[in-house]
């Protein structure tokens, strides 16, 4: 039988607690999550017929503030799932130092079968049925896989409604007239850039110099891939879920997203002012893309992308993980044996959940920050977490995933043990 997905994930707290020393207390609390909540949404169909979806929350831990993490809808959704990406919602939020803990949520369904009106009955059905479970101060929902600002919207008035009060900080990510933070649509493709552009210096790398391959083309993957051509970078490959494109001399990724965006795939187009010209260019699977021959591989879609499988087949020298858990653990010994330099997920697409946290504040607040602000102080934590993670695994000659996680694991175990065990309150109500 395969390993479960949370399983996986969970192995990697296992091998970075060599690297740290935290209690036992606070290593056993680690290994569960908090809470979990599944729910059966009903929701009208437009042709009149009632149909079930099933929805779940995760909160994984709460020890350093409330919880955080996205909402996915997409078809695999499953409560392995979404309670593996609260586990790497919890290591994320400690790693960047955000007052937050580690929650997520998803409903399972195929999204692009849905209509508007249909995924807003969904949307608002979702949140009346975890209502109790969140709250500003309580668990805090974002996009993720499918979902968007419009849809963050629908949830933030919905959640409003119930509470009878405008509480636009029990989600981010929404549409900026309803309290939405400049920047935070393009914070995860920003922040992973900031990483790879203050790391590949280190390993002297170029931008001019450097090939690139990115699977994925959403939000995140469309926006690193578009940054990273703009700073010189030669981006040759990119991919959607229905497969990729590969052009040798790089691909214009402008053009590319502006046609994504009225046409929903993608190819490989160049446009120069209002003409556009498809330009030639090598149609690759997904599978293809992870194999090309370049410096820099992205994965910015989903988790179990490379697996012990295909990874022999990984021919980059770096990979950079957009997505949240693209790289199984068996994969990972395999790309370390090849030389393979991995840097993890819970710091190179950590800046999504960085401008969440800044929209928190600024919804709190009442006082809204312009886009410079947002994007220097975006810079300014993805530069200094990633200069740790690398001192730290160079200091201690141990992999970027384990450095990562030791630091987050260092921090989560300081708030545990901070909190204390709690036993003597647990003991005097049973007495
Ligand atoms: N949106 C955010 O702020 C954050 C997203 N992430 C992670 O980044 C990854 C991508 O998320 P988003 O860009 O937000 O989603 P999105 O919904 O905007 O885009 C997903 C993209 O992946 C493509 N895709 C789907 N299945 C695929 C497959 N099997 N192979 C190749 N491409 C496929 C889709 O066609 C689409 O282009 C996910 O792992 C997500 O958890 C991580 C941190 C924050
Ligand atoms: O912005 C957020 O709160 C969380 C984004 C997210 O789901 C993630 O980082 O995986």
């Amino acid at each position: 039988m395969s390993k479960s997905l949370f399983t996986d994930a969970s192995s990697r707290l296992e091998r970075a607690l060599k690297y740290v020393s935290i209690s036992d207390d606070a290593i056993e609390r680690l290994k569960y999550p908090k809470a979990s909540l599944s729910v059966s949404i009903p929701v009208r169909m437009d042709n009149g017929t009632l149909r079930i979806f099933q929805g779940y929350r995760v909160r994984y831990d709460d020890t350093r503030g409330p919880g955080k993490g996205g909402v996915r809808y997409h078809p695999n959704v499953s409560i392995d799932e979404v309670q593996s990406l609260a586990f790497w919602m919890t290591f994320k939020c400690a790693l960047l130092d955000l007052p937050f803990g580690g929650a997520k949520g998803g409903i399972t369904l195929n999204p692009k079968e849905l209509s508007k009106a249909e995924l807003e009955r969904l949307s608002r059905g979702y949140i009346e049925g975890i209502a109790d479970f969140i709250g500003p101060d309580i668990d805090i929902l974002a996009p993720d896989v499918y979902t968007n600002e419009m849809i963050m919207g629908w949830m933030m008035d919905q959640y409003s409604i119930i509470q009878r009060k405008i509480s636009p900080a029990v989600v981010t990510g929404k549409p900026l007239t309803m309290g939405g933070s400049r920047g935070r649509d393009t914070a995860t493709g920003t922040g992973a850039f900031h990483v790879i552009n203050s790391l590949l210096p280190k390993l002297d790398k170029k931008p001019a110099n450097t090939t690139v391959a990115v699977q994925g083309f959403g939000n995140a993957g469309a926006v690193v891939a578009d940054l990273l051509a703009k700073a010189g970078y030669q981006v040759v490959a990119v991919s959607d879920s229905q497969g990729g494109i590969y052009r040798e001399k790089g691909l214009d990724i402008a053009s590319i997203r502006e046609y994504k965006q009225e046409h929903r795939g993608i190819t490989a187009i160049y446009c120069e002012g209002t003409v556009c010209n498809i330009v030639e260019h090598e149609a690759i699977s997904n599978e293809e893309l992870l194999a090309l021959d370049v410096d820099v591989l992205i994965p910015a879609a989903l988790e179990n992308q490379i697996t012990a499988e295909n990874a022999d087949r990984v021919r980059a020298k770096y990979i950079f993980e957009v997505a949240n858990g693209p790289t199984t653990s068996e994969a990972d010994r395999i790309l370390d044996s090849k030389g393979i330099l991995v840097f993890p997920d819970i710091l190179v697409n950590a800046g999504g959940v960085t401008v969440s946290y800044f929209e928190w504040v600024q919804n709190r607040s009442g006082l809204y920050w312009r886009l410079n602000e947002i994007n220097e102080r975006l810079k300014e934590r993805m530069v200094t977490e990633a200069e740790k993670v690398w001192s730290f695994a160079q200091e201690f000659d141990i992999s970027l995933r384990n450095a990562a996680y030791a630091q987050a694991i260092a921090r989560l175990g300081e708030a545990l043990d901070a909190k204390g065990t709690r036993d003597y309150y647990q003991n005097k109500t049973r007495a």
